[in-house]
């Protein structure tokens, strides 16, 4: 489509200085083709091509194939200073690109090769590390951190990982402020984790979970959402009745109020959803639903949070001032504290006289 090719080019700097929070990204779907061309130097080895990492201009993948880049990306940041590296390029990155508060999600990944090898823990404090240093290095940008459970690694592993975000939850000053349950949709059963994620909730730890990204997760959709309800969604691509899901869904996600975390690059790229002007943020936006734009992976679909949100105002035919509202409002659902969102209404009410002359 027009919108699609317009995305694909040049994207005006309105958006880029509009500020932004970023609350659904998963680090090694983030990484930058420069990031990328560094590891591919370190590791020349492996003989991964660029062209197998990110998804570009005009092309399309199945599902399947988006998981099988997973793993090859996975194969190129098997070292903690591999994940060191990428955290501080990422974050630098949504920071030159607007974003003022961004929630970086990532599953603890064990790796038995190089040198020393790489705990989940490990994995976890280097992450924790990056963002402690951009601080210091005062990167204009507040970054948290929600660990992610993958869906194929069953509720044994799940577990573990509730435990570690418990222990993080309570050492890492704040950074650390939820979970994310994610992972090839047609892997596993919702019904498997609910437990586990009950008790990270009620250790405070909020909860952003895929949600109903393929039209058969309609059972676990309405049995997540019954004995959770979680904090925020992602994707909820299927919940509609038109596709697969059901007005019974519609009604609970409405009831909570629960806000849904819309990526429609990765959406269209990875064919969940036909074209841009089909995206369910059309149908959830014009029932005044809390909806925030986010870009899933910059890295492996190829975009930003400028593009997404120029992308929406443009397929959508949405205002400047439609487009402030959607980026202010997304400050409501951030993980951090009252305090946080205060202090970034503060900025964002500092900047809109800025942006619009006003
Ligand atoms: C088309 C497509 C696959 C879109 C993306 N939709 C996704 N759905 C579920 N889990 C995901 C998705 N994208 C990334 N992930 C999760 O994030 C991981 C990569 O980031 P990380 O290693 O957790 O740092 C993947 O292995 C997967 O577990
Ligand atoms: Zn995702």
């Amino acid at each position: 489509t027009a919108a699609a090719e317009m995305m694909d080019g040049e994207v005006d700097g309105f958006y880029r200085a509009f500020p932004k929070v970023e609350l659904h990204a998963h680090l090694n779907s983030s990484i930058s083709s420069v990031t990328m061309g560094k590891l591919i130097a370190k590791k020349p080895d492996l003989g991964i091509e660029q062209t197998r990492t990110m998804i570009n201009k005009g092309q399309k993948r199945t599902l399947e194939e988006c998981f099988e880049m997973f793993k090859i990306i996975h194969q190129i940041t098997d070292r903690t200073e591999d994940i060191y590296m990428v955290t501080k390029d990422v974050i630098k990155e949504f920071a030159a690109d607007g974003v003022k508060y961004l929630e970086l999600r990532s599953t603890p990944r064990e790796e038995k090769t190089g040198f020393i090898g790489m705990t989940k823990r490990a994995y976890v404090e280097t992450i924790l590390e990056a963002i402690k240093q951009c601080k210091q290095d005062n990167v204009d940008i507040d970054v948290r951190f929600l660990l992610s459970i993958d869906r194929r690694s069953g509720s044994t592993v799940a577990k573990e990982t509730v435990k570690l975000a418990e222990e993080f939850f309570l050492s890492s000053d704040g950074i650390v402020v939820g979970l994310d349950l994610s992972g090839d949709p047609t892997v596993g059963h919702g019904k498997d984790f609910i437990g586990s994620l009950q008790e990270a909730r009620n250790a405070g730890l909020k909860l952003a979970l895929h949600l109903s990204e393929i039209p058969s997760q309609h059972e676990e959709t309405t049995l997540i959402l019954m004995n959770l309800p979680p904090a925020r969604i992602g994707h909820g691509t299927f919940i509609h009745p038109d596709l697969g899901g059901s007005q019974e869904l519609v009604d609970l996600v409405k009831l909570h109020q629960i806000p849904l975390e819309l990526c429609m690059t990765s959406n269209v790229k990875g064919q969940t959803v036909p074209s841009y002007d089909k995206h369910h943020f059309g149908s959830w936006y014009s029932l005044g639903h809390p909806c925030i734009l986010c870009t899933d992976g910059k890295g492996v679909f190829a975009t930003d949070l400028s593009q997404e949100y120029q992308l929406a105002a443009s397929v959508f035919n949405l205002s400047p001032s439609q487009m402030w509202d959607i980026s202010y409002q997304a400050i409501d659902y951030i993980f951090a504290s009252d305090d946080i969102k205060s202090k970034l209404r503060r900025r964002w009410n500092n900047l809109r006289p800025v942006l619009y002359h006003l």
